[in-house]
């Protein structure tokens, strides 16, 4: 689905990006983890294709980013970046809509296609409201649904071919809103959709993810299943930070807490 071979992306006399190699199949939830500016939010941009790498190469189902005729790409993937702000008084619905750009609806399958998005991310009563009035998370959800509704504005049950980039999805939300959410991307995977995910929540991540991919200054520290981590030393590493590695109790996963 997404193969990235050797990319390196440099800003001026920055590295940013150092030889990351990775592949998104169909189905798959990637997890992409990391410090603050270790590189994750670049990396997204250079696979989604906001970016130009320096070197390496990025193919979309056996094509090369830059060869995807526009409008083929807006109706294949959807990217969410960090702090997205509306400058009009845009409602809930309309926000949504943008979302639906690259395609040519009837009103009425709009007007589905908002809904059903808008119940995933249970924000469905609050289509009338002004975005700009929304909280943080819920702005962030009303977000979300307007990607998904650009890679499911038909409704087709199978997604295989869809690809999603999200970048920190959950930041804002509350705990029962990141569930749902992990959730969500959960079952989109189960219809066939990639997903390219950058999270902060390690334990979420462990128990989502298909694959996570660890980066450090810029540079591949881990890249396998959740389950791979067990008994290592990768987190404790990358973050410095003082854990203590426990198990899941219901999966054989690994879990981090704070010493103190
Ligand atoms: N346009 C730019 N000019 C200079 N430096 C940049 C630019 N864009 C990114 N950087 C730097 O590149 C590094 C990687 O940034 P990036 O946003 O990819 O990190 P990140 O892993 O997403 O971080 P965070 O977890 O804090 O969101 C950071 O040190 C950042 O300051």
């Amino acid at each position: 689905m997404l193969k990235v071979t050797q990319l390196s992306y440099q800003h001026q006399r920055d590295t940013l990006l150092s030889d990351i190699t990775f592949d998104l199949l169909a189905g798959e939830l990637l997890v992409v983890l990391g410090p603050n500016g270790a590189g994750k939010s670049t990396l997204l941009k250079c696979c989604a294709g906001t970016l130009k790498p320096s070197q390496g190469s990025i193919h979309l189902n056996n094509t090369t980013l830059e060869q995807w005729p526009l409008n083929e790409l807006a109706q294949s993937r959807a990217v969410l970046t960090q702090q997205l702000s509306i400058p009009f008084a845009l409602r809930v619905h309309e926000v949504v809509s943008l979302g639906l750009s690259p395609w040519s609806l009837t009103i009425k399958e709009q007007d589905k296609a908002i809904t059903d998005v808008l119940n995933m991310v249970g924000m469905a009563h609050f289509s009338d409201r002004v975005f700009n009035s929304l909280s943080g998370g819920e702005q962030q959800r009303v977000q979300l649904a307007r990607v998904l509704v650009q890679l499911l504005a038909h409704g087709e049950q199978d997604l295989t071919g869809k690809l999603l980039f999200l970048d920190e999805p959950i930041s804002a939300l509350d705990l029962q809103q990141q569930q749902i959410v992990m959730r969500l991307l959960k079952t989109m995977t189960e219809r066939g959709m990639s997903i390219f995910c950058v999270l902060h929540d390690l334990n979420l991540a462990t128990l989502y993810a298909d694959t996570l991919l660890i980066i450090e200054r810029g540079e591949t520290v881990y890249y396998a299943t959740p389950s791979k981590m067990h008994h290592t030393s990768v987190v404790e590493n990358t973050y410095k930070a003082d854990l203590i590695q426990i198990d899941h109790s219901e999966k054989p996963l690994p879990q981090w807490q704070f010493r103190h």
